[in-house]
């Protein structure tokens, strides 16, 4: 594809770039900036790529960038040499301490929820392209993109979460959560149900004022890869004069990602993750172009350098939650970007 060869030129003259595909949607979109300008986002029409907390947000304005569409076509089946990641049990023990650390102060009624994550290394370059590619092929129903500037690093992602989509005082979210692998037969547990539940009724708290009224429809059941999640949309008229930067603060980062009451359980995550979550679980996507916001949490997504590859990945902690089990639910989700990635 032209567009694919286009990513690696402007790789190798060190500019940034972003292709991207919208979930159900069989077109390519690639914006590349014409210089190396890091552009710290403020209100610019453009490409976000937002951080979790405290990084610098990232715009490619349109003012200063290309931006093309081709329909994805992929004919050459790719055959990657499939990653394996070794079971690390150093991992598991401290993930699982986290997690348990995580439900005693819900018990102690700290908060009431907590979004904890971890990182996992890969030791092996990767060939971003085929990679991506595989991505492109293998979901989708998901956002899928592979976004690159010079000064912060190169990211790839397929996530299933949009975080918000405004267009003509409309706005519109979803609350995803709860997590199984995939089957025919899926029932969910009181657990995922009231997990579920909890992101509703924040995003709900959250946006309440900024909208004449919410629709917040029943929950279902989403695929998204190997895995399935719990989902409720949620929609509004947003009131006038309520600017997209005024949603997009109020929504990130939701109770999906972070926690509940949100300052409290986010403290807990940064003093006790002990890595920095850098742009995973951020925000990234079109911010005013052609009259849309369309933008997605970064999740199911790995950052790729010369010779290490880092996987992130995470899980709601409830009073309920059992560590292991969680643990398992990392494994899992690490799963999607470890089964396209291709090494060198
Ligand atoms: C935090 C992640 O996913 C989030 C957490 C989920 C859960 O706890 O069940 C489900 C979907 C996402 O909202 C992740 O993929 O890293």
């Amino acid at each position: 594809m032209k567009l694919l060869d286009k990513v690696l030129s402007h790789f190798q003259n060190q500019l940034p770039f972003v292709v991207y595909a919208k979930p159900n949607e069989e077109i390519l979109h690639g914006i590349f900036q014409n210089n190396a300008t890091l552009n710290v986002f403020e209100n610019q029409k453009g490409f976000v790529f937002a951080s979790f907390y405290n990084e610098t947000n990232v715009v490619f304005p349109i003012s200063d960038s290309e931006v093309f569409q081709e329909e994805i076509n992929l004919e050459i089946e790719e055959n990657p040499i499939q990653i394996e990641s070794k079971s690390d049990e150093n991992a598991r023990v401290s993930f699982e301490n986290l997690v348990r650390n995580g439900v005693s102060e819900i018990e102690k009624g700290i908060f009431e929820k907590v979004v904890l994550s971890r990182k996992i290394d890969i030791s092996q370059p990767i060939d971003f392209i085929k990679s991506y590619q595989n991505l492109l092929k293998k979901y989708p129903t998901a956002f899928r993109y592979l976004w690159f500037h010079p000064k912060v690093g190169m990211w790839m992602g397929a996530t299933p979460e949009q975080l918000a989509k405004i267009e003509n005082n409309t706005f519109e979210t979803v609350a995803l959560a709860g997590t199984q692998v995939y089957s025919e037969t899926v029932s969910w547990q009181e657990k995922e149900i009231v997990e579920q539940q909890l992101v509703t009724d924040y995003i709900k708290s959250r946006t309440e004022n900024l909208v004449e009224s919410l629709q917040i429809s029943e929950s279902y059941t989403q695929k998204a890869g190997n895995l399935v999640h719990l989902k409720s949309d949620i929609s509004g008229k947003l009131k006038q004069n309520v600017s997209e930067l005024e949603v997009i603060n109020a929504l990130h980062p939701t109770s999906a990602v972070c926690g509940m009451p949100l300052k409290v359980a986010r403290n807990f995550l940064l003093e006790n993750e002990k890595y920095n979550r850098k742009y995973y679980a951020g925000f990234l996507g079109e911010f005013q172009m052609q009259e849309q916001t369309n933008l997605f949490v970064n999740l199911r997504c790995c950052e790729i350098e010369n010779t290490i590859t880092t996987i992130y990945v995470g899980c709601g902690i409830t009073k309920d939650s059992q560590a292991n089990k969680e643990f398992i639910e990392t494994e899992n989700k690490a799963k999607t970007v470890l089964s396209i990635l291709v090494a060198k």
